[in-house]
């Protein structure tokens, strides 16, 4: 097994190297490797610059102090272009910094953080490693799967606390979205994903001239980009919040109309502008639909009153009030069964919830996910938001090169084996993986399989690898 070595901390991390930093990042660290004191496991997500596997301790490195399993965020910094490998390392150190500085249980937790040496690993070597407390899955797996009604004021107040929180230790995250938002086994919200953070001096801090469209106030579209960066105060973080308690409501969809997310992002300054109106779902329940129209306020001066301590304060007050106690968990054995629920619901959204058809031959359930964010707030299965499987992972992906059977975002599916090098596919939100999955038919169908590019889902079961098709 091809040494892999700690070299040092990450504050101090120097950049070096060779070999891409997406591409093909779910293959990065085979199973049972060793990094550190951890045994590495199953991918378990792949971001823009990173990939995060589950991880044990190994052998005797375990122990009453270490938990028996965390996730590792591996973000390589080989081969890429001197400004992008900077982004990074600077990203990591923001990530370190406020995990060393704010622990809190509605923030992921932060264990430990080193730089790899890997010699004989190209892409490997000088990568960054966060090493973290592991979740259960994220918020938007359960919007994907459906929110249970249930949960939804309480997810909103936890990730409220955990904001509250980092605006009162003077950070913003500048990057709330679902896929940042965690949970925990016991069904409790942890935010993540601090790459983006930003510590205040006064009134605002500095982040990078990124973030995700879908979650970015008005001002943010205008904001100057100076050497320090762009300005971000905690009304972007409400804001983005408004978006998100929208989303819990109304089955995932923004308030914002619009094919993709450049034209959510210009109805967005259209409102900002005052020529729309703020349109919400009617599915959004009256005390919700007034705290997401509170956090959407369309300047940060008419936003800036509603801090994450002043929501949270009348999320707590609404509990208390008897006309509210719909959105109160009464008791422990009710948030006993509302975690279960919770996590069965995001267990369901990461094995598909399809059972096993052969037990002697190892498969895994796999969901569907379709990056076209309209696609996936339609429950109709329309034509134009289905996708194809295709008939050879080694050719063009195009519709002469797929079977007729069509799926959908949110199907189950059974994969029975992965093909690492296949054609690399790139979907709609940038995302590039040579990664393809060969799942099963319906009974009857010929041929019996066909091939799911990884790129359309986000659950990676553990699985042997496919013999490499013939021309
Ligand atoms: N501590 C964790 N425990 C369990 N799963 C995690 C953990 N951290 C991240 N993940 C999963 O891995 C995925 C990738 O996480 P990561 O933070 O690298 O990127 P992202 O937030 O999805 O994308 P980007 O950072 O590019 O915006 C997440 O969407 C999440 O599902």
């Amino acid at each position: 097994m091809p040494a892999i070595t700690v070299q040092g901390a990450v504050l101090g991390a120097g950049i070096s190297g060779a070999a891409g930093a997406t591409e093909e990042s779910v293959d990065l660290l085979p199973r049972g490797h060793r990094v550190g004191k951890w045994t590495v496991g199953e991918p378990i997500g792949v971001g823009g610059w990173s990939t995060v596997y589950a991880a044990r301790p190994s052998g005797r490195a375990g122990g009453p102090d270490l938990p028996a399993e965390v996730a590792l965020k591996i973000m390589p910094t080989a081969g890429l272009a001197p400004r992008q490998a900077r982004r990074i390392v600077e990203s990591a150190h923001r990530e370190v910094e406020l995990g060393r500085r704010t622990g809190h249980p509605r923030l992921i937790g932060l264990i430990e953080s080193f730089v790899l040496g890997a010699p004989d690993r190209p892409a490997l070597d000088g990568a960054i490693v966060l090493v973290m407390e592991r979740a259960a899955g994220s918020l938007r797996e359960l919007l994907d799967a459906g929110v249970p009604e249930a949960d939804r004021g309480r997810l909103i107040e936890g990730i409220c606390a955990g904001l509250a929180h980092l605006h009162r230790a003077g950070w913003v995250h500048a990057d709330l979205k679902p896929e940042n938002v965690l949970l925990g086994r016991d069904g409790s919200v942890k935010l993540s994903d601090f790459g983006l953070a930003a510590e205040l001096t006064g009134t605002h801090g500095y982040a990078p001239p990124l973030g995700t469209l879908d979650y970015l106030p008005p001002e943010r579209w205008k904001a100057p980009l100076g050497a320090q960066g762009v300005q971000v105060r905690p009304s972007a973080d409400i804001w983005a919040l408004g978006v998100v308690i929208h989303e819990v409501f109304a089955s995932g969809t923004s308030p914002f109309a619009g094919a993709t997310p450049l034209a959510r992002g210009a109805a967005v300054q259209e409102y900002g502008e005052g020529r729309a109106p703020l349109r919400m779902d009617h599915a959004v329940p009256p005390f919700w639909r007034q705290l997401a129209a509170d956090c959407l306020a369309p300047t940060h001066e008419a936003r800036a009153g509603h801090t994450a301590d002043s929501l949270l304060g009348r999320i707590a007050a609404a509990r208390r009030t008897p006309r509210r106690r719909r959105i109160r968990p009464r008791g422990r054995a009710r948030a006993a069964l509302l975690a279960v629920a919770l996590c069965a619901t995001a267990g369901a959204a990461l094995s598909g919830g399809t059972p096993r058809d052969d037990p002697a031959r190892p498969t895994g359930d796999l969901t569907v996910f379709n990056a076209d964010r309209t696609c996936r707030s339609r429950p109709a299965r329309e034509p134009q938001c289905s996708l194809g499987l295709a008939i050879d992972p080694m050719a063009p992906y195009t519709p002469a090169n797929v079977v007729p059977i069509r799926v959908w975002h949110g199907d189950p599916l059974t994969a029975e084996c992965r093909l690492p090098h296949g054609l690399p596919i790139v979907d709609e939100d940038g995302h590039r993986s040579t990664q393809w999955f060969r799942v099963h038919l319906p009974t009857g169908s010929t041929p019996p399989t066909a091939w799911l590019p990884a790129v359309r889902t986000r659950t990676h079961p553990s699985l042997p690898d496919c013999p490499h098709p013939s021309p």
